[in-house]
């Protein structure tokens, strides 16, 4: 990274292997340039030790308090997803669709819904995978030397963990660059779990906003969608996919969406 050497570990076996198994020994975080000029050094992301460690069960606790990952939570997304329904106002695609005959377009979609609606917890599988925001999760630091898999990773070196999908796991198997929902499906259109799907990371430190992340993108979308209809302006082959700068993170670009009531 930058003239300084990194232990990237690769495959899905290697990286759980290390964030699960020997949680701990990874736990440290890099001093990452960018990371370390927005927060200058303070903060959850950037600090290790004893101090990562209070400010880590104090974010969990907080947002447990807030109610992550809790049925109060749920419902404070429907409310904020009606609000950007008033902001807001899609042709019969398969999503709408789904969502059409499974709740239809009046009653709010609850997280109990998901299960009902594969198809549509397939696209914003896939649209995770697909945008891959952070591929190399935010790099990790060995803050003592490290014996892993026979090998001795030194104190203080910076060690990443590849965690998309794309390059790794879906490779020999899929179509890594194309957006296809049938990535996550199964050949009767069941929801199909991949257990190489990390897009929030594993082990100590984890995300620890995924909870609340993963029923906002839920409910979010679905509700969107049960209110409009989506499209561009100079139509869907204007809209060019891929990212506008890939680094540490793969930015997607700005584009108009029209969205009309349905
Ligand atoms: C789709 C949305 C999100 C994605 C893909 C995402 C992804 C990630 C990834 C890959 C990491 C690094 C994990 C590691 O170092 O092993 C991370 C860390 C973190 N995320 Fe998220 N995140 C999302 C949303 C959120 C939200 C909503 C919150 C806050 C409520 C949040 C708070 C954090 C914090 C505080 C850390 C640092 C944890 C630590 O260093 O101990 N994230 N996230």
């Amino acid at each position: 990274m930058g003239l300084q050497r990194v232990v990237v570990l690769v495959g899905f076996e290697t990286v759980k292997e290390a964030l699960v198994d020997q949680a701990e020994d990874f736990s440290g975080r890099a001093p990452v340039p960018f990371v370390y000029k927005a927060t200058r050094g303070y903060g959850i992301v950037i600090s290790n030790g004893e101090r990562w460690r209070q400010m880590r069960r104090f974010t969990l606790t907080t947002l447990r308090d807030f109610g992550m990952g809790r049925k109060k939570m749920e419902s404070w997304i429907q409310e904020e997803s009606k609000h950007l329904v008033d902001l807001l106002r899609e042709n019969k695609y398969k999503m709408q669709k789904e969502i059409d005959d499974v709740i239809g377009q009046t009653r709010s979609p609850t997280m109990e819904d998901r299960k009902s609606l594969p198809f549509t917890n397939a696209v914003i599988h896939e649209a995770q995978r697909f945008l891959d925001i952070t591929p190399i999760s935010v790099p990790h630091y060995s803050t003592s030397d490290i014996i892993f898999k026979g090998y001795i990773i030194p104190k203080v070196s910076v060690v990443t963990e590849l965690i998309s999908l794309n390059v790794i796991y879906f490779y020999h198997r899929f179509f890594p660059w194309t957006f296809n929902p049938n990535h996550f499906l199964d050949k009767n259109g069941n929801f199909n779990p991949n257990p190489a799907f990390i897009p929030f990371s594993s082990g100590k430190r984890a995300c620890v906003g995924e909870p609340l992340a993963r029923m906002e993108l839920f409910l979010f979308v679905v509700t969107l969608l049960q209110h409009f209809t989506f499209s561009s302006p100079e139509g869907p082959d204007s809209v060019d996919i891929s990212p506008e700068f890939s680094s540490f993170g793969n930015i997607p670009r700005k584009y108009e969406l029209v969205a009309t009531p349905r």
